[in-house]
């Protein structure tokens, strides 16, 4: 376990427990690297201790043991530093209704002492499709406008990395996909995106890499395209034309299970095997004259695979 913080990484997490007054412990131990201009998905049921990670990097709440560093600087010793490199958008909605979108985010960059800057706001609230709204007043906009001001004041002040809490929490669909483009645009521009999410389809939609976190544990931490690989499934089904009363011996040694009524043929694979698998079993079902009405296959989502480490691995913790 590494105890100490790597200065190249955007945010370098190293030992870190929370135990919150009352006694209970958010956090156990966690060592976790955020890299440079990646997009980081934290998955976790509710209560795993995904916010409170989150707030200890931000200064909101103090870690009870370990170190943080946001680009090689302490985030204890130099606060202020660290703070002033890093974007939050809070889970709730927290902003003042009475004054307008223009002011809001503005002022939100003069809070981390920056000069005032009206084109790099200009930019910040076209982006987030605000520039119509600027002058109006942040009561009278909807939830999912509300939402896009919490993200033009989180990038107010040119953070090179920005959490995002549960982003798309309660938005319609339409905001949720703009709001995964506006993060892809913010990774090419080179910003570290971490962001907390309890919807699996936004991790395997955006995430460079994911990590799974369970009762304070971080217990997996992986590139999103290796954990599809590594524990993604793939199912073959067949619908044949005619009934089997019974699996033919050279179906079986293709590893074909025949589902009850005869109909369905089915075969199971790993990721790693599933693309080259398929077709040399319909070319052996045409050799032997089976006809068949319909093929297709599924594959496990990210969904299936967190469901199962979240749920099934209590007993034997990390997988390999
Ligand atoms: N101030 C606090 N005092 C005591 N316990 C707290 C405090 N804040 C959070 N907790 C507890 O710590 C645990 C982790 O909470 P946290 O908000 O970090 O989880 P989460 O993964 O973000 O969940 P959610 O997705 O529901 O927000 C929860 O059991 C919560 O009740």
């Amino acid at each position: 376990m590494s105890t100490t913080p790597d200065s190249q990484a955007a945010v370098s997490i190293a030992g870190l427990s929370k135990t919150y007054a009352g006694g209970f412990q958010a956090l156990k131990r966690v060592d976790l690297d955020i890299r440079r201009g990646e997009i980081f998905a934290l998955l976790g049921p509710n209560g795993a201790g995904k916010t409170t990670l989150i707030s200890i990097v931000c200064g909101i709440v103090t870690g009870s043991e370990g170190r943080v560093t946001v680009a090689g600087h302490d985030i204890v010793r130099d606060y202020r530093v660290t703070r002033s490199k890093i974007g939050l958008v809070p889970q709730e909605l927290a902003t003042d209704a009475f004054e307008s979108v223009w002011a809001t985010v503005s002022f939100s960059r003069g809070l981390f002492g920056k000069a005032p800057d009206p084109a790099r706001i200009e930019k910040v609230l076209r982006d987030l499709s605000l520039w119509d709204k600027r002058n109006e007043k942040i009561m009278a906009l909807s939830g999912g406008m509300k939402r896009r001001v919490m993200i033009a004041k989180a990038l107010s002040h040119e953070p090179e990395i920005l959490f995002l809490d549960e982003p798309t929490a309660g938005v319609d669909v339409e905001l949720r996909r703009d709001m995964w483009e506006m993060v892809r645009r913010l990774r090419d521009g080179g910003v570290t995106i971490i962001l907390t999410t309890h919807y699996i389809e936004e991790a395997e939609e955006m995430a460079d890499r994911v990590g799974v976190i369970r009762k304070g544990e971080l217990i997996l931490v992986e590139e999103k395209a290796t954990l599809m690989k590594k524990l993604g499934k793939k199912q073959l089904t067949i619908e044949l034309e005619q009934p089997m009363a019974a699996l033919p011996a050279e179906l079986a040694a293709l590893q074909l299970v025949l589902k009850p009524g005869g109909y369905t043929l089915q075969r199971d694979f790993d990721a790693a095997e599933a693309s080259a698998g398929v077709a040399p079993i319909l070319k052996r079902l045409g050799d032997l004259n089976i006809g068949f009405k319909d093929v297709h296959t599924q594959q496990s989502s990210l969904e299936d695979i967190f469901v199962s480490l979240v749920h099934d691995n209590s007993k034997e913790g990390a997988p390999a």
